[in-house]
């Protein structure tokens, strides 16, 4: 039985993420300075070249890339994208699925200009950065779908989202610590979507360190468990890799108060 804080927590972060505006959203994490390609500490570089290496260096590999809280934003599958044949689109909001679905059919219309992030990791990968055009045309081709997903439940996904055996592979940015009510509501939902994956699975994980709040819009204030590095241990899950930035002074613009970003790549045993 649910305990009566944990139901109304959980319920309390879905009525907070109604007013989440996902133009204001973008404007405030994905355009300078937290996203400045010529500036070699700035943050959305940095997660950039974390997943490219997390995809490239040769232990990841399957058919099926899952990114469980998409947003409106798809740097976290650029790199995946190249590595998976089949690529998952899930959020908790039709406003951010709408928004990703306007990319998809690219009539236009999305809230953000995706080509510098195309290019960047064009550049990442060696490529010249005019092949900007061909991994948007690979994105397109790779992405299968873009579904509901809530991470509170034991079964995030609908039932026949994934194959039996799960996905090969999950990426999660910054959704479990900015959904959940408490810590403990959090390790819960790591748990939710540990299952999603299959054995031998890869988990990638990037997230807020020492953030209490942010903004999903103007007025629209966000709870967020504050988390240090020493809390990801999952069931299952063994951690390969944790790396972790600091933000400069002038990356805190005042969206938010966090401090720090952590990466995180382990594998389901
Ligand atoms: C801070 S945004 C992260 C967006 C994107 N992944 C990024 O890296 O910027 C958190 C996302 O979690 C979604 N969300 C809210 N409640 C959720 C839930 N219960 N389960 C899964 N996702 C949820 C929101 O709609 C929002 O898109
Ligand atoms: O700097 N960034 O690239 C960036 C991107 C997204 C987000 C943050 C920072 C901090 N706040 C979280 C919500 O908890 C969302």
């Amino acid at each position: 039985m649910e305990g009566k804080g944990k139901v109304n927590g959980v319920a309390a972060m879905a009525a907070c993420y109604q007013g989440f505006d996902p133009a204001a959203y973008l404007q405030y994490n994905y355009t300078p300075p937290r996203a400045d390609f010529e500036r070699k500490d700035s943050i959305v570089p940095w997660k950039l070249a974390c997943l490219h290496r997390a995809f490239t260096e040769g232990d990841v590999r399957g058919e099926l890339l899952v990114d469980i809280g998409s947003g409106p934003t798809l740097y976290q599958v650029l790199s995946g994208c190249e590595v998976f044949n089949k690529v998952l689109l899930t959020d908790f909001l039709e406003v951010n699925r709408q928004e990703l679905r306007g990319w998809l059919e690219d009539e236009g219309g999305c809230n953000l200009d995706w080509t510098p992030y195309l290019q960047h990791v064009c550049k990442l990968e060696g490529r010249r950065p005019s092949a900007w055009t061909e991994k948007a045309a690979k994105l397109r081709q790779v992405i299968t779908d873009i579904v509901p997903v809530d991470v509170h439940r034991p079964h995030p996904l609908a039932l026949d989202a994934l194959p039996s055996e799960g996905a090969d592979c999950l990426v999660s940015c910054f959704c479990l610590e900015s959904v959940s009510p408490d810590l403990a509501a959090f390790t819960r939902a790591l748990g939710h979507i540990g299952r999603l994956l299959r054995t031998g699975g890869h988990l990638l994980l990037i997230g807020a360190l020492g953030e209490s709040y942010y903004f999903g819009g103007p007025g629209v204030r966000i709870p967020v468990v504050p988390l240090n590095e020493a809390q990801f241990e999952g069931e299952r899950l063994h951690l390969i890799r944790l790396e972790v930035y600091t933000l400069p002074q002038d990356m805190r613009v005042g969206v938010d108060d966090v401090s720090g970003v952590f990466f995180v790549k382990a594998i389901k045993e």
